[in-house]
């Protein structure tokens, strides 16, 4: 079999985006508008790819593991974001170009240049080492890089920024301020100095009804929506956790100043998962699965050391170490990894960082990002946070609705403690308007309290007192004793462990992961898609237009359909090899040929995109092969072991 060289050519993303954009993965949306920033359009394969990301995301988490599906408004009501914090505290801190007014986010702006000036300064540091210019060319190379203006630090200001930017997560506003104050940190764009950082909430503020009595947002995130139905939820799975639900859905922020593509957008779709958990118990039956696969760890105490060297270590080490807080969270992280690497991503460029403290929501008590590395550095793509109780208690505080989980206790607790008992008649007879107000500072009254009370009345009568008034008790008015009780149910609030995807941040990675160039012809461009998630999974490519292919055509289109497998046809007047080549920017990852031999043999080729090898044989052979193929049963060796290998001259690709 042929070997590919998939780094002939170093990555080129400016060809990638031609590609996306040639092939309509996506596109700007409201383009011939003129475009607004961070609102795309995906088109067929792109939809497609995301189409098929969902589903195995589907399959891989509510599948697999029983999740409880929902389907969640996106408008709501502003009382909700107010309960949960977001209205306060959902924002981001931005600043003004101080003469064009143009809007930037502080810790980006911040980020950015200094990870600008840091690789100047390493290509300073190389022009210095380099021996003097061979030539004229590479005498005007080197001017052209002097004017670009690379500046050498000292390996003090280095240390300062590379310490800046590992923790550049945690700075305040005032503190990311004084950041552009103490290194000169302006509009890239401009070079004119920016305004003090100001908050600016990322949520898209709406009304909802005709007369605007119900001010509300869109979400932006999918989490309140498990929340509130927690009760029902709950129900649903007979009044037991740990049990988790999940939902796919469009989620809305308003950023500041999105220009990073897809990674950064205004309208986007999430898949998050609410797993509901006892605080007490954060154990995962299914840990003993899992516990020796090896993550590749960031944690918050190397980042404090303004490091970003990774630890691999098991799931299991991960939480012996107290690494990762529970056995709930490290599970999620061991799924959320065989789920990225299933549909394609590089493990080599995926790791998990840890937040670090002032970094996590006030609320959260964990929290790692599965984080991909792509053309722009690591970008979170999955955050895995520890919730603790907070939303659902809150919610029940403002609503009053009970969103607790009642437990029968295996060993009921036994109490015993002082009780206090009114004779009710004579206590109104006696005291009349103020019977309320005597019972009420009784009950009020603690263990040590009631003892005095009791001791009290044995001696004839006890005395108590509120607001300047007195009132005499006696034994015919309260009783106090000693009573025992048993305590048979426990109530308590759940914990919730949340991992929340962003699909375009994965599919875009995804694409910037799988894609790479011929050796033989940097212009041909391949998505190494695997079946699972590629668009179009066989290309059928009848050898010429003539009539008698279509019966051919006809059945195998069929035969593929009845086998589940997505095919399309290319009967476009092109060549074979053109045809190919598109369909591998598509990153179909096989081909179907018919040829002349087809009509009279009643075989045809099969044709595997990244390797271009060819095998042949009969066609319902050649279904059943590449059935088993897309469905991951086999892989392409064993596809070449079953079937021989073709080197005909008219359905080679190149
Ligand atoms: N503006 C966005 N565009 C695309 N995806 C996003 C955006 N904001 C968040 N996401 C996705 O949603 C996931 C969960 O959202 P979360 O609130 O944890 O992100 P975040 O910490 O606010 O992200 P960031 O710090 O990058 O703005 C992220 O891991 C990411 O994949």
């Amino acid at each position: 079999m042929s070997s590919v060289n998939k780094t002939a050519h170093p990555f080129d993303k400016a060809r990638l985006e031609a590609l996306l954009n040639r092939r309509f993965f996506y596109a700007k949306a409201f383009e011939i508008y003129g475009g607004i920033s961070g609102l795309y359009d995906y088109g067929p394969p792109g939809s497609s790819l995301q189409a098929n990301i969902i589903a195995e995301w589907r399959k891989h988490f509510i599948v697999e593991e029983g999740m409880l599906e929902l389907d969640t408004t996106i408008l709501t009501p502003a009382p909700v974001f107010e309960t949960s914090g977001h209205v306060a505290r959902f924002a981001d801190w931005m600043v003004k170009d101080t003469v064009t007014g143009d809007v930037l986010r502080a810790d980006h702006l911040v980020g950015g240049v200094l990870e600008a000036r840091l690789a100047g300064h390493k290509e300073a540091k190389g022009l210095a080492a380099n021996p003097p210019a061979q030539d004229d060319k590479d005498k005007k190379k080197r001017k052209k890089q002097a004017k670009a203006a690379p500046v050498l630090l000292s390996d003090e200001i280095v240390a300062e920024y590379e310490s800046t930017l590992a923790q550049l997560d945690n700075y305040s506003g005032p503190e990311l301020g004084e950041l552009c104050r103490k290194y000169d940190i302006r509009n890239p764009d401009t070079s004119n100095v920016v305004s003090e950082p100001v908050q600016f909430n990322l949520m898209f503020a709406s009304s909802i009804g005709p007369t605007g009595q119900h001010p509300g947002y869109l979400r932006p995130e999918t989490a309140q929506g498990h929340f509130l139905n927690f009760a029902r939820l709950l129900d649903f799975n007979n009044g037991r956790v740990p049990f988790a639900s999940a939902q796919v859905g469009r989620s809305f922020r308003n950023e500041i100043s999105p220009r990073a593509g897809l990674l950064r957008v205004r309208e986007f779709t999430m898949a998050e998962i609410e797993h509901f958990v006892d605080p007490e118990d954060k154990s995962h039956v299914r840990f003993g699965e899992i516990k020796d696969v090896k993550l590749r760890l960031l944690d918050r105490h190397v980042q404090v050391s303004g490091r970003t060297d990774l630890t691999e270590i098991s799931a299991g080490e991960a939480v012996a170490r107290g690494i990762v807080a529970n056995e709930t969270l490290a599970y999620f992280l061991v799924r959320i990894y065989t789920f990225l690497l299933k549909i394609g991503i590089d493990p080599a460029r995926l790791r998990f960082r840890q937040h670090m403290a002032n970094e996590m929501a006030h609320y959260a008590a964990d929290c790692w990002d599965a984080e991909i590395q792509g053309s722009n550095g690591w970008t979170e793509c999955v955050g895995c946070a520890d919730r603790a109780a907070y939303d659902l208690t809150v919610h029940s505080e403002k609503t009053g609705t009970p969103l607790v989980v009642r437990t029968a206790l295996k060993d009921p607790i036994v109490t015993e403690k002082e009780t206090a008992e009114f004779d009710k008649k004579s206590l109104g007879k006696t005291f009349g308007k103020d019977t309320a107000l005597v019972q009420e500072i009784v009950n009020a009254l603690d263990e040590a309290g009631l003892l005095k009370l009791k001791g009290e009345l044995a001696q004839g009568s006890a005395t108590v007192e509120r607001d300047g008034k007195s009132f005499t008790l006696t034994p015919a008015l309260l009783t106090i004793e000693r009573k025992t009780f048993k305590q048979s149910i426990r109530e308590f609030t759940p914990n919730v462990i949340e991992p929340s995807f962003g699909l375009g941040r994965i599919l875009y990675l995804l694409l910037e992961h799988t894609f790479w160039s011929r050796e033989q012809d940097v212009e041909r461009g391949v998505l190494s898609l695997p079946p699972l998630v590629a668009p179009t999974k066989v290309l059928i490519v009848p050898l010429s237009a003539r009539e008698e292919f279509d019966p051919l055509v006809l059945e195998v289109s069929a035969k593929l359909r009845k086998a589940g497998v997505f095919s399309r046809v290319d009967d476009s007047n092109t060549s074979i090899g053109k045809r190919y080549a598109r369909n591998d920017e598509l990153g179909t990852p096989f081909g179907i040929t018919l040829d002349f031999a087809s009509v009279q043999n009643r075989t045809m080729t099969l044709r595997e995109r990244d390797t271009t090898d060819q095998l042949i044989g009969p066609i319902d052979e050649v279904i059943a092969t590449v059935t088993e193929l897309v469905q991951g049963s086999i892989d392409w060796p064993e596809a070449a072991r079953r079937l021989p290998r073709y080197d005909g001259v008219q359905a080679v690709a190149e």
